[in-house]
């Protein structure tokens, strides 16, 4: 086993022979002789474990682990001592040390620990990957409606209120249900995620109960279903829309009763369960049409959360952008691009029915394709509603040295963009600007702005 360690102790003895016995077993070695320099040192060049001292003049060892707790939680630290006292090795302990040795020193002992240590650390990195790549990333967004969701997010999610979210494919809803059980007390027990939509009809029962050894042709072991592995924890139904009336009706039942059988079982399973539910159709408009159960919609809608479409939250595009650039770069192990004001300008033009998913993907495949740091509106693919030309003259707009130049070429830019978005109709254009239809009439005139033909 290899790895850097770090030995802190003021007797420059000690770590000489530490440094010995460690490099002899292929280990990298760096020393530090108080705590300050130690804390200095272990900030830049970052070792795998520390071999810390405990009795050192100015700031002893139990200073320094607890000041290295704060900055690197999962570094393991061993402590020595030269006065090993059972006091000082419960209170290391608790202060999250990883193990303590006694001087005399014993190199194998030293060495076991450092194994030890090395073997732990990496087992605790590991874990925090791991725990990073599966959550969920955090609601992004600073518009008011994002800023109301997170809002009510943190009021209902300790509760343990049920939650029907509603909103358009792809607008965050089920990021809103990860929120929700992760700021619940059940954020230690599962987060079971069932998508209606995609469930035969004819499977659904032994999805979300199970079914018993034997129970039909090829169930040749027993199998846990959905409500039994989110017992304790939170059910996520997605697409609650989608499901047969005959299930709606089965669900309606376990819901109320939180107790259900296993397929081909014949004793009565007991589970709580939170209930969180998302659809991206009107459910009222589904009752009234027979094909959803105004019962279940009843039981199942007791805290509503609306996602609204991207296209109604604009301001949330550069905030979003963001977020997805810097999530790109941290898988990829690189600095996060940028997108220039003109390109960000750009997607706010866009009508988005894709919502957040399609934003996320074309961030994604821009920067797979532009090889420069910096996207551009040129960048952008030309499908984007033909904004390529507009764009890139924001851009050069914003190139514009002189204040009072580039005031008129914005709003010249501004003019022809809005124009051309209400086909050149002067009197929609001004009703949507919040202009008099004479008074724009005028501008576009001394501006010498073309109007098309049909415009009015
Ligand atoms: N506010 C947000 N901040 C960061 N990422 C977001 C946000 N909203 C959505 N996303 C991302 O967009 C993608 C789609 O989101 P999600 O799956 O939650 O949408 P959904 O409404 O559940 O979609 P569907 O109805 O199609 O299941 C995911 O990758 C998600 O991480």
């Amino acid at each position: 086993m290899t790895g850097h360690v770090m030995i802190v102790d003021d007797e420059k003895m000690i770590c000489q022979s530490l440094r010995g016995i460690l490099e002899d077993e292929g280990y990298e070695v760096s020393s530090a002789y108080d705590g300050p320099s130690a804390l200095e040192k272990i900030r830049e060049e970052s070792p795998e474990m520390v071999l810390l001292d405990i009795w050192m003049p100015e700031m002893d060892g139990l200073e320094v682990l607890k000041r290295l707790k704060q900055d690197r939680p999962n570094l393991p630290v061993v402590m020595i001592s030269g006065h090993g006292s059972v006091e000082s090795a419960v209170t290391s302990t608790k202060l999250g040390a990883f193990d303590f040795i006694e001087k005399p020193l014993d190199a194998d002992k030293i060495l076991l620990a450092v194994r030890n240590g090395l073997e732990m650390g990496r087992l605790a990195e590991q874990n925090r990957l791991l725990r990073a790549k599966q959550e969920p990333p955090a609601i992004s967004g600073s518009s008011p409606a994002i800023e109301s969701i997170r809002q009510a997010i943190s009021r209902v999610a300790p509760t343990d209120s049920w939650i029907l979210i509603t909103g358009e494919n792809g607008t965050g809803k089920e990021l809103v249900a990860h929120a929700v059980h992760r700021g619940s007390a059940r954020s230690t027990y599962a987060f079971v995620d069932v998508n209606c939509a995609a469930i035969p009809e004819d499977l659904i029962e032994t999805e979300l109960f199970g079914h018993e050894k034997g129970a039909f042709t090829g169930a040749g072991v027993r199998k846990r279903g959905k409500f039994d592995l989110a017992d304790q924890g939170t059910l996520f139904l997605d697409e609650i829309a989608d499901m047969s009336l005959r299930t709606q009706a089965k669900i309606l039942r376990i819901l109320q009763e939180q107790r259900f059988e296993r397929v081909g079982g014949t004793s009565t399973i007991s589970v709580d369960v939170r209930v969180l539910a998302a659809t991206n159709k009107d459910l009222p408009k589904e009752i009234e049409a027979g094909r959803f159960r105004e019962d279940l919609f009843y039981r199942l809608n007791v805290i509503p959360i609306h996602v609204p479409p991207l296209r109604e939250r604009m301001e949330d595009i550069p905030c979003l952008v963001k977020e997805f650039l810097r999530d790109i770069a941290t898988r990829s192990h690189q600095e996060p691009k940028e997108f220039s004001p003109g390109a960000l300008e750009a997607l706010k033009q866009q009508a988005w029915p894709g919502n957040v998913r399609e934003l996320k993907n074309l961030v994604e495949r821009l920067v797979i394709l532009c090889p420069s740091e910096v996207i551009t509106a040129e960048d952008l693919p030309e499908t984007l509603g033909g904004k390529k030309k507009s764009s890139s003259r924001y851009d050069q707009a914003l190139g514009v040295d002189g204040f009072k130049e580039a005031k008129a070429l914005f709003e010249r830019i501004y003019l022809e963009e809005k124009l051309n978005q209400y086909q050149g109709n002067v009197s929609q254009t001004a009703e949507a600007i919040g202009l008099e239809r004479s008074h724009l009439h005028k501008k576009l005139k001394s501006m010498e702005i073309q109007v098309a033909k049909n415009g009015s």
